[in-house]
């Protein structure tokens, strides 16, 4: 639900939109202008209280949310792009993969009327979450990139589920950050591949990117590391 539903055209693209086209899911996308009634479609209006900027009208979403939920055979997840939600992460979006329907509502201006997600609770789980500490101008992007991270975690949508256990923040990590990768060719503008990666010896491989992992994540991510 956005009042920029364009934003969402990417989604036919690429993985997701080969998951689109095998039917691993289905995806809406609802311009939230649609559940207005007045000429000029008006979403917003001035903050209660005083302040700079508009608040989104709970009116619309209400509408939206009866129009979208009704005949579902369960309530969906509401997830909710913040600033102010908790960070999502790895767990979360594998906790979303699980869902069998997800509601995303992008905000616009400076935020959505609380009674909204009040109101939403009352009928679905509703998820406020955080890219991380930056402000973008709204949920949209935020929605694009949990998406991508939750859909690529369904069964069926990566080719090869064993990539999924290797990558920065996997259980196959220990959420670690990833060990550096390499391909062909052996030597680039003076460059090498580490000599340990051509030694067949996998147990010595495992053991090198292992602690490449543990190296990248103490200096990048200590706070990752086991106390
Ligand atoms: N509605 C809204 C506005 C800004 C923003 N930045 C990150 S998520 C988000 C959501």
């Amino acid at each position: 639900m956005s009042i920029f539903p364009d934003y969402f055209a990417p989604l036919h693209l690429s993985l997701v939109g080969k998951a689109l086209g095998k039917g691993l899911l289905e995806l809406g996308v609802h311009d939230l202008r649609q559940w207005t009634h007045d000429r000029h479609n008006t979403v917003d209006d001035t903050p209660y209280g005083g302040g700079a900027g508009m608040v989104m009208k709970p009116e619309p979403w209400g509408e939206c949310f009866d129009a979208l939920l009704d005949g579902l055979e369960e309530p969906p997840v509401l997830v909710v792009p913040t600033p102010s939600g908790i960070p999502f992460s790895q767990p979360i979006a594998y906790e979303l993969s699980e869902k069998s329907h997800l509601l995303f509502a992008c905000g616009r201006y400076e935020g959505i009327d609380r009674r909204v997600m009040e109101h939403a609770a009352t009928r679905m789980e509703v998820r406020e979450l955080s890219l991380g500490d930056y402000v973008l101008n709204g949920g949209e992007v935020a929605t694009l990139a949990m998406v991508e991270a939750v859909v690529r975690l369904i069964p069926g949508v990566i080719g090869n589920p064993e990539s999924l256990t290797e990558e920065s923040h996997s259980d196959g990590q220990d959420q670690l950050l990833e060990y550096p990768v390499y391909t062909k060719p052996p030597s680039w503008r003076g460059l090498d591949v580490p000599e340990v990666l051509f030694s067949g010896h996998h147990a010595r491989i495992a053991e090198w990117r292992r602690e490449q992992a543990v190296e990248l994540t103490r200096l990048r991510r200590p706070d990752l590391l086991p106390e």
